[in-house]
């Protein structure tokens, strides 16, 4: 049987996790995990692609491996899609927030590869969200949720188990995660700590 692996790719809002999983499908070819969610779509995305954007009562048709509540919204990835990417892939990625990566950690142990991203400056956050185009009503709504303060610093139940990785330079980034995915990809361990 394959190795399977997910990159859970974890942080909050603004800080790159959406755009790092791009770089590893457009680069390595993993395909993401497509999750549900009960928050409406924002301009431009698409539904099956983005997400599977989901009514209250549609989000409790799937069989989730977590859920969670975010800002006021449901999310939740199901056992489904994730079998899903790893009929296309030995190597995945999901998008999720800290709680979802503390369970990714404890159900699916080291198949779940957990990237914590970060910035340097957390003011840098909501320039990057409007620059992407969200409504200025739903950003000040996020930053103001307690999930988005949680999700800044890394979790206790995560230290020493996620590799850290801090988004401030896009350059640096790609290289990092080119590293760490050579090394899983070659079976080579590195120490968890912040990716140099
Ligand atoms: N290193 C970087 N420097 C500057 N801008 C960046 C960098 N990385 C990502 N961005 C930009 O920041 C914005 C937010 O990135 P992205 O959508 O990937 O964040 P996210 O963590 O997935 O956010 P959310 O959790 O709200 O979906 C995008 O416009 C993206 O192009
Ligand atoms: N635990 C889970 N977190 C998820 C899931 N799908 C997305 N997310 C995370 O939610 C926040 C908000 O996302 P946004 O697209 O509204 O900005 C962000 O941290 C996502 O990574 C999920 O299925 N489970």
């Amino acid at each position: 049987m394959k190795d399977n692996k997910v990159f859970v790719i974890t942080g909050a809002t603004g800080v790159g996790k959406t755009t790092i999983a791009r770089y590893l499908q457009e680069n390595y070819r993993m395909p993401r995990v497509i999750t549900h969610t009960t928050r409406r779509p924002r301009e431009r995305e698409v539904n099956g692609i983005a997400y599977y954007f989901e009514t209250d009562d549609s989000f409790e048709n799937n069989h989730y491996l977590e859920r969670v509540t975010y800002a006021g919204a449901k999310y939740g990835s199901s056992y489904e899609g994730l079998d899903r990417a790893w009929q296309k892939s030995q190597y995945i990625t999901i998008v999720l927030d800290t709680a979802g990566a503390i369970t990714y950690a404890q159900e699916l142990g080291s198949r779940a590869i957990i990237i914590f991203v970060t910035v340097t400056s957390p003011s840098v956050l909501v320039d990057r969200v409007q620059v992407r185009g969200d409504d200025p009503h739903a950003v000040k709504q996020r930053v103001a949720s307690p999930e988005f303060l949680r999700d800044m610093k890394l979790p206790q139940n995560l230290k020493g188990r996620a590799y850290e990785l801090v988004n401030d330079d896009w350059s640096k980034t790609k290289t990092r995660l080119d590293l760490l995915v050579t090394d899983i990809m070659h079976g080579r361990r590195l120490p968890k700590k912040q990716l140099e």
